[in-house]
């Protein structure tokens, strides 16, 4: 019998790009009365955002027509929208966000038993985007890839059983509603089934891959000079983000960066992100928005992003459709993996080093 190691998996790509373990432990930021110099940053001047900059909402309950246009028009100008009536139960995201503020409220020692180890997924930590900028964020986070048991049972020996049944119930519900989003996506642009073959899972053999992250942003003494989640763009295809309804956080970039608009929270309502691959499979038809999380001064503010990918074996690349001469080709073909290796080496740039030749020559020549 030989034994197949298929090393194109998500995980395999955090094998590939172990993080140094002083880039993994937060501080008991919980307990921190002023802003110690590891977690300033420093300040720049940016200009409030028009009145008329607002994320847009789409309700999931309209005529299918109207939701696939308000979806299209969303995913084409911002690369992010909210979306009310999208049928997860308020009580489940209740809960979820429970679970994850009794995680988070634990002592510090508790929550380091449980830490991510340098090249796995799941566990305790920072974030993994921290290596790449010189202060540290006002963070923590758990990741999680299917059952957390593992670490809830070390955390929880006697009282694990609801952490684990809440958070795999809330990944099952974000996985189909991930899939219906997906769906009305491409079917606004135009695309049948057959166009997308790799979306629908009965042709894979794997699975599509996801990682629910849950974050934690605790009261911050000097929010003005801190930050919670640096500015990037997500790697997935699409993110569903619950973010809680105490403090608004999360903020979109616009005009490169000189300006931040802010996602209010909505109750009930969840973000949605576009992620690098949805771009890359869309031909760049759709955004993928560059974002931050900022902090509060008084509020402890939770939110949990499930990023919903591909099957380990897909190579993500637009269908014909979406490429013609007015469309060139955007992007070389990539699985997540190999997408996420170029995230871990380039970052915010990874998307510049998967063009393809000829553009990225293009572009060299325009900026020189
Ligand atoms: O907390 C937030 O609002 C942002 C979270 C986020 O961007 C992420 O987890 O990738
Ligand atoms: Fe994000």
């Amino acid at each position: 019998m030989s034994i197949i190691v298929n090393k194109s998996s998500i995980s395999e790509s955090f094998k590939t790009n172990p993080i140094p373990t002083t880039q993994i432990l937060p501080l008991d930021l919980h307990n921190l009365l002023s802003l110690p110099d590891s977690h300033t940053w420093p300040t720049s001047p940016v200009q409030p955002p028009p009145p008329s900059a607002t994320i847009p909402v789409v309700d999931l309950g309209r005529p299918p027509h109207a939701v696939a246009s308000a979806v299209r028009k969303a995913s084409d100008e911002w690369g992010v929208f909210q979306v009310t009536n999208h049928g997860i139960p308020t009580t489940l995201l209740r809960e979820a966000e429970f679970e994850a503020r009794r995680l988070f409220a634990l002592p510090a020692e508790e929550k380091l038993a449980v830490v991510r180890s340098p090249d796995g997924i799941d566990g305790y930590g920072l974030a993994r985007i921290s290596r790449f900028f010189a202060k540290q964020m006002w963070y923590e986070g758990f990741t999680i890839m299917g059952s957390p048991v593992r670490h809830a049972s070390h955390l929880w020996p006697n009282d694990y059983a609801n952490f684990c049944n809440v958070m795999e119930e809330y990944q099952a519900q974000m996985k189909a509603l991930s899939e219906k989003l997906l769906g009305i996506m491409f079917k606004s642009l135009g695309l049948a089934q057959d166009d997308i073959k790799w979306l629908h899972s009965k042709t894979n053999h794997h699975p599509p891959q996801a990682v629910l992250q849950l974050n934690s942003y605790p009261a911050c003494p000097d929010p003005a000079h801190a930050m919670g989640l640096a500015p990037h763009t997500d790697s997935s295809l699409i993110t569903l983000l619950h973010q809680s309804s105490n403090a608004t956080g999360l903020q979109i970039s616009g005009d490169g960066g000189n300006l931040w608009i802010p996602v209010n929270p909505i109750p009930g309502a969840l973000t949605v992100n576009v992620g690098d691959l949805m771009h890359i499979a869309t031909n760049g038809r759709f955004k993928t928005a560059l974002h931050r999380a900022v902090v509060n001064r008084t509020r402890h503010r939770v939110s949990m992003a499930y990023f919903y990918g591909t099957p380990q074996e897909v190579k993500i690349s637009p269908p014909m459709k979406l490429v013609d001469v007015d469309h060139p080709l955007l992007y070389q073909p990539v699985t997540w993996k190999e997408y996420l290796d170029a995230k871990g080496k380039y970052f915010n740039r990874a998307l510049e080093f998967i063009k393809c030749e000829a553009l990225f020559i293009a572009d060299r020549c325009r900026q020189l």
